[in-house]
């Protein structure tokens, strides 16, 4: 096969202990890939697969044009330019910050935009530390320093293996805007393993969803989150995630308006200018459904949207969450509803028609919505 030079070709098979895996996946070589599943199903595996550290004879990986394993080939792990993030993260204490973050430091690979240091310390709000002794930092700001020594030392792919999953809630929601803009600022694929849902719908593009050391899905994250075949949907917080652009304001009321594929949204927020992408998190708990429009005089829910009927799950013993296409003939973006088993009954619902999709909350996720893909994406197997 063809390496590809916008593509990641991953497959690792074999038997560790008594763990079986076989994982296959093709992935975008940009943007953020979150490998997701229950504990114990292989995520960290595959990463230290990816970076040389676990060898299965029968593997593959390709990273572009380069092929790091792949038959008799096998590129030792420090011959191979990867940034690797832990939870914890493993500063040398007696060394300063801008010590620790030039340990490892590369000179860039060929043809690479380089990563400077200015740019790290800037992206990751590293300033304030430089002085600091590194003993004393807190988990997030250690966690910070670990990303900007793994992003200084020019990798070619950057592996992050649950890097929140240590910090307190209010550690992690400090370091996740630095992780977003690290994202839209630079040009290096991410593998993002973690089994926190709400931290995969902020950050990634592609999902690889795995159980029991098999890659089950790969695709696009808003199309995996809604398809009736899978798990996600079942999730209690199950939610569909949108990429919206602000179309216009009401700055009397401090609404904006946005745009999906399908339908039209009004958020309570700042938004930014016309012309902003934003992503969205409407989560199926606050989409609740009906036969007509209600008049707006009557119903304080702003957010009305004709929807296409594609499908419904039971969900527990009372809910079922229906599956739906944004737009009267259902050609727009994917959303969830959940609403009660009675009411799916009473108001006669079945795959196939068009009703109405009430939208009770809509969240901006903090970060601008990626550039619509040029490449598509879908599994190789
Ligand atoms: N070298 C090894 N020898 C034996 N068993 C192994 C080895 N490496 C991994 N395993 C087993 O493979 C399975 C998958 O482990 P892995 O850490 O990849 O899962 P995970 O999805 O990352 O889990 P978690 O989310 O809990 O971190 C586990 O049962 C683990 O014990």
């Amino acid at each position: 096969m063809t390496p590809r030079p916008d593509r990641i070709t991953a497959g690792f098979t074999g038997r560790l202990g008594t763990f079986d895996l076989n994982a296959r996946f093709e992935v975008p070589a940009t943007g953020v890939t979150a490998l997701f599943g229950p504990s114990g199903c292989g995520k960290t595996t595959v990463l230290r697969c990816m970076a040389g550290l676990t060898r299965l004879n029968d593997g593959v990986l390709r990273i572009g044009a380069d092929v790091w394993q792949d038959g008799a080939r096998f590129v030792p792990p420090h011959r191979r330019p990867i940034g690797y993030v832990f939870q914890e993260a493993s500063l040398f204490p007696h060394l300063s910050v801008p010590n620790n973050l030039r340990y490892g430091q590369r000179r860039t690979r060929n043809g690479a935009r380089p990563v400077a240091f200015d740019d790290v310390v800037d992206l990751l709000g590293l300033a304030r530390l430089l002085d600091r002794p590194t003993a004393v930092l807190s988990g997030g700001e250690r966690q910070r320093v670990a990303i900007g020594r793994a992003l200084l030392s020019q990798p070619r792919l950057l592996l992050m293996d649950e890097p929140l999953s240590a910090l307190d809630r209010f550690s992690k929601d400090e370091i996740l805007p630095y992780l977003e803009t690290l994202h839209d600022r630079l040009d290096i694929p991410v593998l993002y393993v973690s089994h926190d849902i709400a931290e995969v719908e902020r950050l990634a593009d592609t999902l690889v969803l795995m159980d029991h050391g098999r890659a089950e899905a790969v695709g696009p994250l808003s199309a995996l989150m809604a398809d009736p075949a899978l798990p996600l949907a079942r999730l209690p917080e199950a939610a569909e995630v949108l990429d919206a652009e602000v179309v216009e304001h009401d700055s009397a009321y401090g609404l904006a308006t946005v745009a999906v594929p399908g339908g039209r949204l009004i958020v309570p927020a700042d938004a930014g200018a016309v012309g902003t992408r934003h992503r969205l998190r409407i989560v199926a708990n606050d989409v609740s459904l009906s036969r007509q429009p209600p008049a707006a005089a009557d119903s304080s829910i702003l957010n009305v949207l004709p929807v296409r009927i594609i499908g419904a799950e039971p969900t527990g013993a009372h809910l079922v969450t229906v599956f739906l296409l944004l737009g009267h003939d259902g050609t727009g973006a994917p959303l969830l509803a959940r609403i009660t088993r009675k009411s799916w009954d009473m108001l006669g619902l079945a795959a196939g028609q068009t009703v109405h999709a009430m939208v009770k909350g809509v969240a901006l996720v903090d970060r601008p919505a990626p550039e619509p893909p040029t490449t598509h994406t879908g599994d190789s197997r």
